[in-house]
């Protein structure tokens, strides 16, 4: 039990909270969920009806930039940031605003690395890629990894703007998961992917409203901007940029900027339901255009959540809620759906964020769990068969994610910060994999398996030990200065708390102490690191073994300055610079070979 859902039921206890709820509400909340069951009806029933699994699982690859890019920013921003990211600012001070910088490269790079190597090889499923480049096994290694990260992040999506809806409505909790779960289910398994990425559209537009609605009147209730202002640099919540470089401290510039880099490529370079939705676009071109077009809206998002976050902060803080929510709720935002007329249109944001998230892992899980667990050992299995088949398991991850809300439902921390170690733990090891088979040529099968072994093993030991050991340095600032100044009592905890976080642990707790910023870089480096070395004593691949259009020419050109002989001894030169040039014949039997030919043109990586 956590205090987050402590606060949550009090006001829940409080009628004073629950009848601001009114028949607008609901029926906003209700145009929200039919509005996507329409999309997904519609898809349903046009284009090529979902007969083929290139349509229901690729949406044909025949997306434009604008809708896939709005789809791309909907699959990881759900109401865990809706609602984490303002509370995180409410309580910490808005340092976690310069994950912003973490943009920049974290997007560049998918869009000039990855890209380019998975789009050329024409996959359906980015696991495909460890097989082309490694062996069968790696790729159901990887698989299933996935497939345990996704799970667990679906439950905690689906849970979060439950909770929320109950704290508001008194809405039965389980009745939300159930209804969000069912909703989500269905339009997923009717329209496949293109209403996935059409729901997303509208999802995020109507996410942007609902954030951007809640700032306006909160800002007139607090007396406009100047006033919002002046109270968040009395209660010191306007961050410096922190350059602390110990790695076990929270946030600053280097968790943030520097970690966050390996966090987006985790989750823009290599996850599946991004890299979906990349190979759905109709051309390299449109799909990197889109990975661009991520940036400003990406953005934006950021800086609606976070300035949220020190409007609420401006707006309640002054005034004592003890009774009710307590003082330093994590979850300051919440408060926000006492706004008067809004609470249905904050509900309806949550959701709407929730829904294209769930959505889009649904539909991911469906996709690998058919690409690569299923479809390798049904060759001869027919298109109509595959499809439904698809379904059934895009309704049966729906049934799974409802479990895994329970489990949530027990786990309770700040949503934010167990969704960002889900991220590093899993799916850092994840990204190590694909870097090293990208990047590293001499890389084999053997190293990339004890890689991923080591990887996971060290990111559960840290992420385990700092649940265990409550390391994780948290160190609130006071609520706000009125509260300091009348609550002798909250002072002398702050002041204690600041004596126990600034006593530095030693040995292991250290250890379980590193910042979970820097989880997806440190996982993805053990990854590497380990793979790299198992291969060399194992006996490194060869040049010539490695599959053409898999390795993309990384170390060669970062030491474009040395002679090209060196280079060549190096094996810094991939086999793709000199072979590829020719435009070889890329002869790899895929799994599936009815959507993949085996003689296809690779062009070459320049
Ligand atoms: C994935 C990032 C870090 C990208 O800014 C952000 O959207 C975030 O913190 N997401 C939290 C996970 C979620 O919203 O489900
Ligand atoms: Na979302």
């Amino acid at each position: 039990g956590s205090r987050w859902q402590s606060n949550l039921k009090t006001i829940n206890m409080d009628p004073s909270y629950q009848k601001h709820f009114a028949v607008a509400d609901y029926v906003i909340f209700a145009v929200l969920l039919a509005a996507s069951m329409g999309i997904g009806l519609y898809h349903a029933l046009s284009g090529g009806r979902q007969r083929t699994t290139q349509e229901f699982l690729m949406a044909d690859r025949s997306m434009r930039c604008l809708p896939v890019s709005l789809s791309l920013i909907a699959s990881f921003q759900s109401a865990v940031a809706i609602i984490g990211v303002p509370a995180e600012i409410y309580t910490h001070g808005t340092q976690y605003w310069f994950i912003g910088c973490a943009y920049i490269l974290g997007l560049l790079i998918p869009a000039h690395v990855f890209i380019p190597v998975l789009y050329r090889l024409r996959l359906s499923s980015t696991y495909q890629y460890l097989e082309m480049r490694f062996s069968k096994a790696v790729r159901i290694c990887g698989t299933l990894t996935f497939i345990f990260q996704t799970v667990i992040y679906m439950g905690l999506c689906v849970y979060t703007p439950a909770f929320a809806l109950n704290a508001v409505t008194g809405f039965e909790l389980w009745g939300a998961v159930l209804a969000t779960g069912l909703v989500c289910t269905l339009y997923t398994t009717m329209g496949g992917l293109k209403a996935v990425i059409w729901t997303d559209v509208f999802q995020t537009v109507v996410m942007f409203a609902g954030q951007l609605a809640v700032i306006v009147v909160g800002v007139q209730q607090t007396g406009g901007v100047s006033e919002v202002w002046r109270k968040v640099r009395e209660g010191n919540r306007i961050s410096a940029l922190d350059l602390n470089p110990d790695p076990t401290e929270r946030h600053t510039f280097w968790t943030l900027g520097v970690g966050g880099i390996f966090l987006m490529l985790s989750l823009y370079g290599v996850n599946q339901a991004q890299v979906q939705r990349y190979l759905s676009a109709r051309t390299e071109k449109e799909a990197v255009r889109s990975c661009y077009m991520v940036f400003p809206s990406l953005q934006l998002a950021l800086a609606l959540s976070c300035v949220m976050g020190l409007v609420m902060f401006a707006r309640y803080c002054g005034e004592d809620h003890s009774d009710k929510l307590g003082t330093s709720s994590k979850d300051g935002c919440l408060f926000s759906m006492c706004l008067p007329g809004l609470p249905g249109l904050f509900i309806a944001c949550l959701f709407s964020a929730a829904l294209s998230t769930i959505s889009s892992a649904f539909n991911s899980l469906a996709t690998v769990t058919m690409e690569d667990l299923i479809k390798p050992h049904f060759p001869t299995m027919t298109e109509a068969r595959a499809t439904l088949l698809s379904k059934v398991l895009a309704m049966s991850y729906g049934l799974l994610c409802l479990a895994m809300a329970y489990l949530t439902h027990l786990m309770g921390d700040s949503v934010l910060q167990v969704a960002l170690k889900i991220f590093g733990m899993v799916g850092g090891p994840i990204l190590g994999l694909f870097c090293l088979g990208m990047f590293f040529p001499w890389a084999n099968s053997t190293g990339a398996l004890a890689g991923l072994g080591a990887g996971l093993a060290l990111a559960f030991w840290v992420g385990i030990g700092s649940i265990v050991t409550r390391s994780s340095s948290t160190r609130p600032l006071p609520p706000c200065r009125a509260v300091l100044l009348s609550d002798n009592m909250t002072t002398a905890i702050h002041a204690a708390l600041l004596n126990v976080t600034l006593s530095r642990p030693s040995g292991l707790k250290r250890f379980y102490s590193l910042s979970y910023m820097w989880y997806s870089a440190f996982n993805c480096f053990t990854v590497i690191l380990i793979g790299l070395i198992i291969s060399f004593l194992t006996g490194p691949m060869k040049e010539e073994d490695v599959t053409p259009g898999t390795v993309y020419p990384l170390l060669g050109k970062l030491l474009c300055f040395l002679p090209e002989h060196l280079k060549k001894k190096l094996c810094c030169v991939t086999p793709l610079g000199h072979t590829v040039s020719k435009t070889v014949k890329f002869h790899y039997r895929m799994s599936n070979t009815s959507e993949t030919p085996s003689d296809i043109t690779i062009p070459a990586m320049k």
